[in-house]
C-alpha cells in the first residue's frame, strides 16, 4: 500500500490534562503511607488484628502507587478516515476474524449478525474476507453462515446503497430510529427497508427452526462433513462459503467458515489456539498485513471502523509506534447505573485512555486491529536491519522455518511475503484449500513456535494480555482508537454466575500471565517493556491476589466485634467528634478517616465526571467487592490448582443472551442472580460470619473487655459497610427462585462460616490464657 505523501496526519493526538486529579491521588497516597507509620509506631501495643491490618493495607497502597502511576498520561486519538481515502493509492487488504466455540452458549445468530455487519463495513469487499473459526464444530452454525451469506447479497447492497449506521441487521431492525433522512424517507427506501425486513425475518426463523431442531439436518451436501464428529473430536473442516468475484469492490467479501481439527489427546489452547488456526489459513488464502478480531458476539457499530483503524495503523511514522490499534468494549443495551459492575466504562476511560499515553493500552481479545508481521513475532527493529533470527536475506533459513513456523511450505511462502514483502504468494482461495487443511490440523504446531514467540500466546486463558505483553515487551507500541459511534458493541454477562465466572477466568488467566516467562518486571529490566507500562500491567495482572487481602480485610471488623477487640485506632468515630469540638485530641483517626472518605469521594468522582451517576459507582464498588471474594479467589485457587498439577485451567465460554425483541427482556434483569455453584460460597460466608457477628453483639455474647479497649462504633460500622456490599446476598437470603441462594450454596457457606467463627473464638481464648 503506498501513501502518498501530504502533510496532513491521518489522526490527531490529544493528550488530556489532569492536574487535579494528580492532587488528590498524591493526597491520598500521602495519608496512606501515613497511616501505615501510625500502625507501624503502635503495633506492639495491639495484637493480631493490627498485624493483619497492616499487611493489608500496605497492599492496598501497592496496588494504588500501580495504578496511579501508569494512568498519568491520558491520551486521546482523533481519526480523519476520509483522509484516508484520500491519501492512500491503494487500501489494504484486512483479513476479519470471528471467533465461536458453543452455538448453546453462543446462540449461531449472534455470530451471524457479527459477520453481517463485518461484510457490510465501508470499504472495498474486494480487499475484505471474512474468516469464522468454529470451536463448536457445529453444523447449526455452518448452516447459520450459509443461510445467512444468502441474506447477506440482500442486506450489504442494502446498507451500502442508503449509507445505513448500524449495519446489524437485529439491531437495526429492533431500534425505533426516529429521525430519517431524506433519502430514507423515500417510498423507494421505506420498500427496499421491508423487502429486507423480511428477508431477514425469514433467515432468524430458519435459524431458529434449526436451533430448536425443527429441521434435521441430512448431513448431504455441503453439511457431509459433519456427520459422525463430535465437537472434540473431527477433522478440520474448512468451507469458502462465499468468494468475492476478482477485484468487484462492489460485491461481497470472502466469507469462510473454519473448524480446526480437534482429537482427544490433543491440547487445543482454547481462542488462543483458534487465533493461531485463523492467522495460518487466512495467511494461505489472503495473507493480509492487517487483520480484525472480535469475538461473535462483537457487531461493528460503526460502518467506517475499518478507516478509523487504518488512520492510526498507517498514520504513524514509524510502524513501531503502533503494532495494534484497540477499540474499547463497550456493550449494547446495557442496564442502566450497570447494577453488575461489568460495563468497564470505568477502566477503559481511565487506566486505559492513560497507558495510552505510555506504551498504549493492552490487547482486550476483541475489536483489534493486528499487524500480521506482529504477530509472527518480528521485532520494532527489524523493520530496519530485516534481521529478527528467524529470517536472513528476507527467506526462512529451512531450518529455522521447520521449528518456527511449521512444515506448511506454502505458508512459509506466505509468511515469508507478510514479513518482508519477498517471495511469490498465490493469493488463490481454492487452490489453498490442501495446505488450509494442513496449518489447520491439531500437529501442525509441534516443535514450532506457535503459542510461544509466533501467533497468540499459550498458558493463559487471557490469551489476550498474554499476547499484548510479549508484544509491548518487544518495544512495540499501540494505539487506542475510540471514534463515535462506538467502533464495536457487544453483549455483556448476566450478573451473578455468569459474570462471575468470567471474572475468575480473567483473574486466573491474569495470574497465569504473572508467574509466566513474560513476567513484566523482567520484561522492564531486560527487554523493551516501559517502567510505568509494567505498572499498569503489574496492576492488572494481580487481580487475583487482591482477593486475599480484600478477604482477611473484610472479615477483621467481624473478627473484632466477636472478640471484642478492635483494628482501627481508637475513637474512630467518638474521637471524630471530640476532634472536632475540642480541636486535635486524637488527630491520629483522622487518617484513616480521611482515607475511606477521600478514596470513595474521589472514585465516585470518576463516575460523575464521565457522566455516570452515582448509583453506578455504588453498584461497581459493590460488585467490586464480591467479584474479589468470589471469582479473584478462585482464580487463586485454579492457578494453585494448575501449580501443583491437580488440574489444567480452562477458558469457559461466557453465555450470551439472546433477546429476540425487547418485550423479552425481563424488569429483573438487574437483578443478581444465584445457582448451585462453588463460586457463590466464599460471598455468602462473608455474609454469614458479619451477621453473627452482628448477633453475638446484640445478644451480649461477647467477652468482656476492659474498658475502652475492646470493639466499638467504628468496628459496627464497618460491617454495616460490608453487609451493604453484599447486598446482593443479603437479598438472595430471602429470594425465590434463580434470585435466592440455593440451600447447597447456603449450607456451604454456613459450615465456612462456622470454621470461621469457630477459629475467631480459638484464636481469641488462646490470646486470653
Ligand atoms: O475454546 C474456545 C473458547 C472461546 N472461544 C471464543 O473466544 C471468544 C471470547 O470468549 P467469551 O466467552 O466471550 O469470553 P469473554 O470473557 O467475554 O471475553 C473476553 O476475555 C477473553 C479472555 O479471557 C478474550 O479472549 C476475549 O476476546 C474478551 O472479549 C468467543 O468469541 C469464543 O467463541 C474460542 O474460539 N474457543
Ligand atoms: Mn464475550
Amino acid at each position: 500500500m503506498a501513501i502518498q505523501s501530504t502533510p496532513t496526519p491521518l489522526y490527531e493526538k490529544i493528550s488530556l490534562k489532569n492536574n487535579a486529579k494528580r492532587a488528590v491521588e498524591i493526597f491520598i497516597l500521602f495519608l496512606l503511607v501515613s497511616l501505615l507509620a501510625y500502625r507501624l509506631v503502635h503495633l506492639r501495643d495491639h495484637g493480631l488484628e493490627w498485624q493483619v491490618a497492616l499487611v493489608c493495607e500496605l497492599w492496598f497502597t501497592f496496588v494504588w502507587v500501580l495504578i496511579v502511576s501508569s494512568k498519568w498520561s491520558p491520551v486521546s486519538y482523533k481519526t480523519y478516515p476520509e483522509r484516508v481515502l484520500r491519501r492512500v493509492t491503494e487500501l489494504p487488504p484486512v483479513d476479519l476474524f470471528v471467533t465461536t466455540a458453543d452455538p448453546q452458549l453462543e446462540p449461531p445468530i449472534i455470530t451471524v449478525n457479527t459477520v453481517l455487519s463485518l461484510m457490510a463495513v465501508d470499504y472495498p469487499a474486494d480487499k475484505l474476507a471474512c474468516y469464522v473459526s468454529d470451536d463448536g464444530c457445529s453444523p447449526l452454525t455452518f448452516y447459520s453462515l450459509m443461510e445467512a451469506a444468502k441474506f447477506a447479497k440482500l442486506w450489504v447492497p442494502f446498507c451500502k446503497k442508503y449509507n445505513i449506521q448500524l449495519r446489524a441487521p437485529f439491531r437495526y431492525f429492533a431500534g425505533n430510529v426516529t429521525k430519517f433522512s431524506s433519502e430514507e424517507c423515500s417510498s423507494e427506501f421505506q420498500q427496499a427497508r421491508d423487502t429486507v425486513r423480511d428477508e431477514y425475518e425469514k433467515l432468524s426463523k430458519k435459524i431458529e427452526g434449526a436451533s430448536q431442531g425443527s429441521i434435521p439436518f441430512d448431513f448431504t451436501g455441503e453439511i457431509a462433513p459433519f456427520s459422525n464428529t463430535e465437537r472434540s473430536n473431527h477433522p478440520s473442516i474448512i468451507k469458502i462459503i462465499l468468494k468475492n468475484k476478482e477485484g468487484c469492490p462492489d460485491a461481497l467479501p470472502h466469507l469462510i467458515y473454519i473448524s480446526r481439527e480437534k482429537r482427544a489427546k490433543h491440547l487445543h489452547h482454547y481462542k488462543a489456539g483458534a487465533m493461531n488456526v485463523l492467522t495460518r489459513v487466512s495467511g494461505l488464502m489472503t495473507n493480509a498485513p492487517f487483520m480484525l478480531n472480535v469475538d461473535c458476539d462483537m457487531y461493528a457499530n460503526n460502518p467506517q471502523i475499518v478507516l478509523h483503524a487504518l488512520c492510526l495503523l498507517l498514520g504513524t511514522k514509524h510502524e513501531r509506534d503502533c503494532a495494534f490499534v484497540q477499540c474499547p468494549q463497550i456493550f449494547y443495551d446495557g442496564l442502566k447505573d450497570d447494577p453488575f459492575g461489568n460495563q468497564l466504562v470505568v477502566l477503559y476511560e481511565y487506566l486505559v485512555r492513560g497507558i495510552v499515553g505510555i506504551q498504549g493500552p493492552f490487547y482486550g481479545g476483541t475489536g483489534c486491529f493486528h499487524r500480521r508481521k506482529v504477530i509472527y513475532g518480528s521485532w520494532p527493529g527489524d523493520i530496519k536491519t530485516k534481521n529478527s533470527g528467524l529470517i536472513s536475506n528476507g527467506e526462512l533459513t529451512k531450518a529455522k522455518s521447520l521449528d518456527g513456523f511449521g512444515s506448511s511450505k506454502q505458508f512459509i511462502n506466505s509468511a515469508t511475503h507478510a514479513l518482508w514483502g519477498s517471495s511469490d504468494h498465490t493469493k488463490n482461495l481454492l487452490s489453498s484449500l490442501e495446505a488450509a487443511h494442513q496449518v489447520a490440523s491439531c500437529t501442525y504446531e509441534y516443535n514450532t513456535n506457535w503459542g510461544k514467540k509466533i501467533g497468540w500466546m499459550y498458558g493463559s486463558t487471557t490469551e489476550d494480555v498474554f499476547t499484548g505483553l510479549a508484544i509491548h515487551t518487544m518495544g512495540w507500541k499501540s494505539l487506542y482508537c475510540t471514534p463515535n459511534p462506538p467502533a464495536f458493541l457487544g453483549c455483556a454477562p448476566s450478573g451473578g454466575p455468569t459474570s462471575m465466572t468470567q471474572q475468575k477466568r480473567w483473574a486466573t488467566g491474569l495470574l497465569e500471565v504473572l508467574i509466566s516467562r513474560q513476567f513484566p518486571i523482567y520484561g522492564t529490566l531486560f527487554v523493551q517493556l516501559h517502567f510505568r507500562q509494567c505498572l499498569a500491567y503489574l496492576w492488572i495482572l494481580t487481580w487475583a491476589l487482591r482477593s486475599i487481602p480484600e478477604f482477611l480485610y473484610a472479615l477483621l471488623p467481624a473478627y473484632c466485634i466477636m472478640t471484642n477487640s478492635h483494628f482501627l485506632p481508637k475513637y474512630f468515630i467518638t474521637g471524630l467528634i471530640r476532634l472536632v469540638i475540642s480541636r486535635g485530641q486524637e488527630p491520629t483517626i483522622l487518617i484513616p478517616t480521611a482515607i475511606f472518605v477521600i478514596y470513595n469521594l474521589y472514585y465516585s468522582y470518576k463516575y460523575f465526571i464521565i457522566g455516570l451517576s452515582i448509583h453506578a459507582w455504588w453498584n461497581n464498588h459493590r460488585m467490586q467487592r464480591i467479584t474479589s471474594a468470589c471469582a479473584w479467589s478462585f482464580g487463586v485457587l485454579s492457578v494453585i490448582l494448575k501449580l501443583l498439577g491437580l488440574s489444567a485451567t480452562i477458558f469457559e465460554v461466557t453465555k450470551k443472551d439472546w433477546y429476540a425483541s425487547s418485550d423479552d427482556i425481563s424488569a429483573d434483569r438487574g437483578r443478581f442472580n444465584f445457582d448451585e455453584s462453588p463460586i457463590l460460597v466464599p460471598g455468602t460466608a462473608l455474609l454469614l460470619v458479619h451477621l453473627i457477628a452482628k448477633l453475638t453483639m446484640l445478644l451480649g455474647l461477647r467477652p468482656q473487655v476492659s474498658h475502652n479497649n475492646g470493639s466499638g462504633p467504628r468496628e459496627v460500622v464497618c460491617t454495616m459497610w460490608v453487609v451493604l456490599c453484599f447486598w446482593p446476598f443479603f437479598r438472595g437470603l430471602c429470594g425465590k427462585g434463580k434470585y435466592g441462594i440455593p440451600s447447597t450454596t447456603l449450607m456451604k457457606g454456613a459450615i465456612l462460616a462456622t470454621v470461621v467463627v469457630y477459629l475467631c473464638n480459638i484464636h481469641k481464648l488462646k490470646r486470653d490464657l
